[in-house]
């Protein structure tokens, strides 16, 4: 036998210098839920792991989190219902909790990278993306005026990129007007670019209470069974100025990362969604499959497949095993 492939395998020194992907802290970006108030911890029964917290225990997790090299951090506000209209109206006040909390963060922690998210599914009584008209559709031009207004408003507290992720059509040029216009030329757009209609978005929407409260996101989600359109999403996010692309969810699809990887030159970014993760801690809590090793090999998959930052509610417990 000339070939023999298990040479490069015979030792840990020999493995670990053959070995084409390795996962970093710097990867890593962690999605934490922001709950109003103070020193609240709230589980999120369908994520074992995961809490709702307020802003002086999120600070308090933010240093704990950047002490183990994790350094990126997207909030989502969990907003009671009785903040909620059909415009998602608070999602731009400057009073509203959640601007104030990023505020407190950016100042706290000047260092960190703080994403936030534009869509208006959590400000809104419909739990839709967009604006809902009369007969159920989801308006999108009328949408971009609060989702630009949303914009805004976080940009205004300083964080450093705007994650818009509620797939209107147009909304990544019409949101970097917006931001340019009023002096936030380096304020980031990390745009959902490939979004699907995904049945793994389930535990999130338990932690917001944010499900749309009547049919479903199929209009302006995509379609899970197609990959050639994704390359017209990220198209247009490249020309509509977007600094990343975004491929959600990541475990179900890496052909998708891997097409956009191959395909465009900007960074890949994979959200390894709630439902991803409530799947691993599910079997790990049955004993059925191992924590550690399941949770870093998915997140390898990721990274193998293209994605250059991955945004998992793993990224604690991850930076913890890398240590
Ligand atoms: N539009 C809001 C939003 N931003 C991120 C997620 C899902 C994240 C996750 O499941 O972890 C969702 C839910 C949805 O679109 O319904
Ligand atoms: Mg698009």
């Amino acid at each position: 036998m000339l070939r023999r492939p298990r040479r490069n395998r015979k030792t840990a020194t020999i493995r670990n210098m053959v070995e084409e992907t390795r996962l970093s802290t710097h990867d890593l970006m962690y999605p934490m839920f922001l709950l109003e108030g103070k020193s609240k911890s709230v589980a999120v029964d369908s994520m074992p792991g995961i809490n709702r917290l307020s802003i002086d225990l999120m600070l308090k997790e933010i240093e704990t989190c950047m002490n183990l090299g994790i350094n990126a951090f997207d909030i989502f506000p969990v907003v009671e219902e009785k903040h909620k209209d059909k415009l998602a109206s608070k999602s731009h006040d400057p009073n509203f909790f959640y601007l104030k909390a990023l505020e407190e963060i950016k100042e706290k922690f000047p260092e960190a990278c703080i994403m936030t998210d534009v869509a208006m599914d959590p400000y809104s009584t419909d739990g839709h993306d967009g604006i809902v008209d009369e007969y159920g559709n989801i308006l999108n031009d009328e949408s971009l005026e609060v989702l630009g207004a949303m914009a805004l408003a976080q940009a205004e507290t300083g964080i450093d990129i705007i994650g818009p992720s509620d797939m209107m059509d147009g909304r990544v040029e019409y949101i970097r007007d917006i931001l340019d216009d009023n002096g936030f030329e380096d304020t980031s757009i990390m745009s959902y670019t490939a979004k699907y209609a995904s049945a793994f978005y389930g535990p999130f929407r338990d932690a917001l209470d944010s499900a749309p409260k009547s049919g479903d996101k199929k209009t302006y989600q995509m379609n899970p069974a197609n990959l050639r359109e994704a390359i017209i999403e990220a198209e247009l996010d490249e020309e509509e100025g977007a600094d990343f692309l975004m491929v959600k969810p990541a475990l179900a699809y890496l052909d998708v990362i891997k097409l956009l990887r191959d395909n465009f030159d900007l960074p890949i970014a994979a959200y390894n969604v709630s439902g991803e993760y409530a799947m691993i801690k599910a079997a790990a809590q049955k004993g059925w499959l191992d924590n550690d090793s399941t949770m870093m090999e998915t997140l390898l998959s990721m990274k193998r497949a293209g994605a250059k930052v991955i945004l998992t509610y793993f990224a604690k417990e991850a930076a913890e095993l890398m240590k």
